[in-house]
């Protein structure tokens, strides 16, 4: 445990989540070639990203419940294969429905990589350290997404469609083959998949539920839900409508904002990554304390009269690069409040919670608009779809999402917190006590 060989193992993992993100945004820097390629409209082609999000949303339970069966190893080795497979497909499709099936391939191998690392990490490290992991799995993640921007964009323009989606299936295999020689789930002699002394029900759908049923993963779940939907539909889809259609950015301005919130994700993961680990008692409230962050960052910007300022902006794609590490904080709950051979599954549960969010709020974002601008063409006002009297009232769709999050982080807060008290007789009291207490000890 926590040896070279843990960190060797660890790597692999993370490097074939990189490879995943690679493959994941590959698609975002080459919609203009795909519009040409297969001669359809921009509104078609949004398919080809949405149901690779569907397929990794819907997948993640069953890859869950598969991981706790197979171990981490030959999950991330066939998530590999798969999107290997998938961007070969896409490589050589000459027409849309075939570049939907390769990215519903690239989906269902992307679903099996994230949790299966952090699952594999829990094999391989004990003490403070794991609680880390995950953030900095996290943060090597975010290595894809700028590979896709940078080298892949200029490889797509370079070389063509086919020659660089190609490359992208050669980089899936040599993640397979690395996966396949240095990644196991234990070290020797370790137990492959830890029991615990916890009672566990026979049977996979028995555990699923009670995996479903304890307050732990439920705060996990509502974690991710109430961090990641804002940032995803953010970066991924209105983001970049907002700046350069809504507010009159430049392009290259509006691309290096949304650079602002990855660098930002990449420095604070690690630091969230550290606070939790020597707080873990007080995850909870670091949580609350972004989603009102971001519910406040939010009002001030749809609100600000007339234009937000660019300053303010800045302060948003900040706040959004807070936001994507704090919703990685639900897994270390399903860590800490679930038995190592459930875990699998639990993480699958916390995945869903953001990614079914962000998969339903950007839809409910572009129908807003679309309701806006004829009520307003109604109206006899002069309106472009994508203006930003448009935008501020269709954002305001998030605040449904982060306040529903917060109720229920506080809701499953509350019942975890009882049966901390019930079965290990920790009492978490509020967190202005614990400061008034730190306080007091610091003068003393
Ligand atoms: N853009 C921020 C990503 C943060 C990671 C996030 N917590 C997460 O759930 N990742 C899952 C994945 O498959 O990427």
């Amino acid at each position: 445990m926590n040896s070279a060989r843990s960190w060797v193992v660890w790597g692999v993992g993370a490097l074939a989540y990189i490879a995943a993100i690679l493959h994941r945004s590959s698609l975002g820097v080459a919609v203009p070639d795909a519009a040409a390629r297969f001669e359809v409209q921009a509104a078609l082609l949004s398919t080809l990203g949405a149901v690779q999000l569907a397929v990794y949303a819907v997948m993640q339970i069953p890859v869950g419940v598969l991981l706790d069966r197979y171990g981490p190893r030959v999950l991330i080795a066939s998530g590999a294969a798969i999107m290997a497979a998938g961007q070969l497909v896409v490589a050589l499709a000459e027409d849309l429905p075939v570049a939907v099936a390769g990215r519903v391939l690239v989906g269902l191998g992307d679903a099996a990589t994230f949790i299966s690392v952090i699952r594999l990490q829990a094999g391989w490290f004990r003490g403070p350290i794991v609680a880390q992991m995950s953030q900095w799995t996290a943060t090597a993640g975010q290595l894809g997404q700028l590979l896709s921007v940078v080298p892949f964009a200029w490889l797509l323009h370079q070389v063509g469609w086919t020659l660089s989606f190609g490359s992208l299936a050669i980089v899936g295999a040599v993640a397979l083959v690395l996966v396949l020689v240095l990644v196991f789930d234990s070290p020797k002699g370790e137990p492959p998949l830890a029991t615990g002394s916890i009672e566990l029900p026979q049977g996979w759908w028995p555990r699923l539920l009670s995996t479903l049923r304890r307050p732990g993963t439920q705060l996990g779940l509502w974690t991710h839900f109430a961090l990641l939907a804002t940032p995803n539909m953010f970066m991924l889809f209105w983001g970049y409508p907002m700046l350069v259609d809504g507010l009159g950015y430049e392009r290259t301005a509006a691309a290096g904002l949304l650079s602002i919130t990855v660098v930002t994700g990449m420095v604070v993961g690690p630091i969230i990554g550290i606070a939790t680990a020597r707080f873990p008692l007080r995850r909870s409230n670091l949580v609350l304390a972004i989603v009102g962050l971001l519910v406040v960052t939010w009002a001030l910007v749809v609100g600000w009269p007339e234009r937000p300022p660019a300053w303010l902006l800045v302060v948003l794609v900040v706040v959004l690069g807070i936001a994507g590490p704090g919703s990685t904080v639900g897994f270390d709950f399903a860590r800490t409040f679930n038995p190592l051979r459930t875990l699998g599954a639990a993480n699958g549960v916390v995945n869903v919670g953001g990614f079914a969010a962000s998969f339903a709020m950007m839809p409910v974002v572009g129908l807003v608009l679309d309701l806006v601008h004829h009520a307003r063409l109604d109206a006899g006002e002069e309106a472009a779809l994508y203006d930003w009297a448009g935008f501020r009232i269709a954002l305001c769709v998030q605040f449904v999402v982060l306040v529903l999050g917060a109720v229920m982080i506080l809701r499953a807060r509350r019942r975890t917190r009882l049966q901390l008290r019930e079965e290990e007789g920790i009492e978490v009291g509020p967190v202005w006590r614990a400061i008034a207490r730190w306080l007091r000890d610091r003068r003393a």
